[in-house]
């Protein structure tokens, strides 16, 4: 899966070098381009936002610097706009799959399991890292007249950009790629996985400051083992989350 980040802070994306994304990176598993919103800035100062029109507090992300950047990725995806047949060229080859551009937002689609998922089978995602008070309306509306465009949320609360929210949804989405995570067994018993939160985990000491691992799973009764593990995520999951029960 190839994925491009466009943002203000590229530093924030260091932390995709790190462990299983940083190994699924190395094995050509997961091929991440990070893009500097100010590399698309071509005034002298590198500007990237502006007052609000109509007034209001903050500032709000210029629609120039994101058409470039936007345009470069797609344009050197060969979606978008077809450069070669805009040569009257013949293409050389199929372009490649359209990308998927994705804006995390409050104002978003919220991202599950479900989703993560479903986006685990794009060959390409785009993610467009708003700043300050978001990013002019009409980016939006030009990217989704082209090609594919989601708002997408990680949840009902304030954050200072897109990028943290980036950072979750590429680690959530490229952990089910095949090959990136070492057990593809451990997949299936997590939480959200199958609907459910999921079971209590323990291992040695058997008793640690008095508190003794459930008798279940020291009997090597696997049938038994599996039954406790399934009633344990359907009482949690009940306590914590009955949402997802449909309670
Ligand atoms: N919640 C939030 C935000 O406040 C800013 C950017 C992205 C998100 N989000 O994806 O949830």
């Amino acid at each position: 899966m190839r994925i491009d980040v466009v943002t203000i802070f590229p530093g924030y994306f260091d932390a995709l070098e790190l462990s299983l994304m940083g190994k699924a990176r190395d094995r050509g598993l997961i091929d991440l381009h990070v893009h500097d919103l100010r590399d698309s800035a071509h005034d002298k100062h590198r500007t990237v936002d502006d007052t609000p029109t109509g007034g209001g507090a903050g500032m709000v992300m210029k629609p120039e610097p994101w058409g470039a950047a936007l345009d470069g990725i797609l344009v050197g995806a060969g979606a978008g706009s077809d450069a070669a047949s805009e040569a009257g060229e013949q293409p050389l080859a199929e372009p490649a799959a359209e990308p998927l551009i994705i804006f995390p937002s409050p104002a978003g689609e919220v991202f599950t399991q479900a989703m993560a998922r479903e986006l685990a089978h794009e060959q390409h995602l785009v993610f467009g890292c708003g700043r300050y008070e978001g990013i002019d309306q009409r980016v939006f509306e030009e990217y989704a007249e082209r090609g594919r465009v989601r708002l997408v949320s990680i949840g009902d609360y304030v954050l200072n950009g897109g990028e943290v929210a980036s950072i979750a949804m590429v680690e959530a989405i490229g952990r089910l790629l095949p090959g990136v995570v070492g057990n593809p067994d451990s997949l299936v018993e997590e939480s959200h996985e199958a609907g459910l939160l999921e079971y209590p985990s323990y291992t040695k000491p058997a008793e640690w400051r008095g508190r003794r691992v459930p008798d279940v799973l020291l009997s090597g009764n696997h049938a038994a083992i599996d039954a406790w593990r399934h009633e344990q995520s359907v009482e949690r999951t009940r306590r914590v989350r009955p949402d997802l029960l449909g309670d």
